[in-house]
């Protein structure tokens, strides 16, 4: 029998569906490495600068001691009853590590637990949840996942019954969202962030989109929020965000609220404000809005992204519903339980008094200040370049500027079928090592190009970047100028 599975015979979804983050540019990237490890010599340059992916460790970052040490005890706790281990581990993350412990049926990381997560780690999301936003979290809307990616595929699986079914996405968007519709054959319904206030949302440019979907036969179920925002680095304001829940709640759409980015604010004028938070300050509860908030271990100053923990609390589907998405769960049974363990940690990590939380907390803000300042650096810098404007980076891991290209460069994009951002990110690459995301990958104005860079390569590296970026600019637009 010839070979049965072609790209013709497998799902039309799957080859819908597109990832840019570690799609061509990334492959490209890969291929250059290999190349520049068999020929050094050939080329101008050693290394390749990754500033594709929002992947803290894997360019340095180093973790917080305290979430480690009580990852390493919990899952040896035979460390516990060693007497030199007093002295290796601090009190507190030893007395953390036992009550862990406890609260895991048979004291053991290696087995299944509840399809939502072990109980004990949900009743401390719950409380920190209702320290932050100072509204009572139940335990039991917590569904534990392997990092905030799956649980947005379980809501996209939930609420997508057909490519009638739209869910409103902002534009430029993390293309999580693009690929998890696809993969459940829905429509993606495109909201754009407006460049010019600085990535804002406007309540009438929903109105305006949900209105063209109904007009084309398509039915809203939800609206995609990311706040602080990928790729574009936005921080919502409060009334913004009210706007926002209003819009919701007088359209029976269920918020997704991607909260992911929310510990990484940079900018002083800006705080996070939970969509629960804001929901239930305006007095809508339960019975009023379907609320969906997603977190992460990946992001933050902590950067787990390896481990692959998070949570999404899920408010406001009534119990049948509620059932469902718990069965949604169970069919894989539980996400691992070291990603669950630290998502206790991240949200509820040394207070003050307890024995770490002055090195804790010095390893918190030495990792956020940096890159605060990094973000400001790579935003200047963008700045001077000539044809290139970069907004603010008020929060998350990213900056997205946008490229006037000449149109001799959009031609000869053309001439070789690429999109003229991809064909300047790939030039990049080959010319200085550097892995920029080409904004197509993200979605933008018709019109428009843009590029993504992360602000995570380390603060020694930035000045290499910048001055590698900058010989590539100049000399590309000496080549292309009009
Ligand atoms: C807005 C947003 N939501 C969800 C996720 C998924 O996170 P986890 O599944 O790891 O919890 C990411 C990851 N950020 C991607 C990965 O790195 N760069 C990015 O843009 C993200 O940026």
């Amino acid at each position: 029998m010839a070979p049965q599975v072609t790209v013709d015979s497998i799902n039309a979804r799957v080859i819908e569906c597109q990832y840019a983050v570690r799609g061509e540019i990334v492959i490209l990237a890969q291929k250059l490495r290999q190349e520049i490890q068999a020929k050094p010599e050939a080329y101008p340059f050693q290394e390749i600068l990754y500033c594709n992916i929002g992947n803290p460790q894997s360019l340095g970052q180093k973790s917080i001691t305290f979430f480690r040490e009580v990852l390493a005890l919990c899952d040896h706790p035979a460390i516990l009853a060693k007497s030199e281990t007093q002295a290796l581990f601090s009190a507190d993350s030893i007395e953390r590590a036992r009550k862990i412990l406890d609260q895991i049926p048979g004291r053991a990381t290696g087995a299944y637990s509840h399809s939502q997560g072990i109980k004990g780690l949900r009743d401390t999301i719950a409380a920190a949840i209702e320290a932050r936003d100072g509204f009572p979290a139940d335990p039991n809307d917590i569904f534990m996942t392997d990092g905030a990616s799956p649980a947005v595929h379980m809501m996209m699986q939930l609420l997508i019954r057909s490519e009638k079914d739209g869910i409103l996405c902002p534009i430029p968007q993390y293309p999580l969202y693009s690929a998890s519709i696809a993969l459940h054959g829905g429509t993606l319904v495109p909201y754009y962030l407006d460049e010019a206030t600085g990535w804002g949302l406007e309540v009438s440019e929903l109105k305006k989109q949900l209105q063209e979907a109904k007009s084309n036969g398509i039915t809203v179920r939800a609206l995609v929020v990311i706040n602080p925002g990928n790729p574009t680095g936005q921080v919502l304001a409060e009334e913004n965000q009210k706007a926002i829940v209003e819009f919701c709640k007088e359209e029976g759409l269920v918020l997704l609220a991607d909260e992911v980015y929310q510990e990484n604010v940079y900018v002083p004028e800006k705080k996070f404000h939970s969509f629960k938070k804001v929901a239930r300050s305006m007095g809508y509860g339960e019975k009023d809005i379907h609320l969906v908030s997603f977190q992460s271990v990946s992001k933050g100053y902590y950067g787990e992204c390896g481990k692959r923990g998070g949570y999404m609390e899920v408010t406001g589907f009534g119990a049948d519903v509620r059932e469902h998405i718990y069965k949604l769960a169970s069919v894989n049974l539980c996400s691992n339980i070291t990603g669950q363990i630290l998502a206790s940690l991240v949200m509820s990590p040394p207070k003050v008094g307890d024995k770490s939380y002055e090195s804790y907390i010095a390893e918190r803000d030495g990792i956020l200040s940096s890159l605060a300042r990094r973000a400001k650096t790579l935003e200047d810098a963008f700045n001077k370049l000539e044809g290139i404007t970069c907004n603010k980076a008020e929060g998350a891991m990213y900056l997205f500027p946008r490229i006037n290209l000449p149109k001799k460069a959009i031609k000869a994009a053309e001439e070789v079928k690429t999109a003229p951002d991809l064909f300047y990110c790939r030039r990049l690459l080959n010319e200085t090592g550097i892995v920029f995301v080409p904004g197509s990958g993200f979605g933008q104005v018709p019109g428009t190009w843009h590029f993504r860079c992360t602000i995570l390569p380390q603060e020694e590296k930035i000045p290499a970047i910048v001055t590698r970026l900058t010989d590539f600019h100049k000399r590309f637009m000496d080549e292309f100028r009009d």
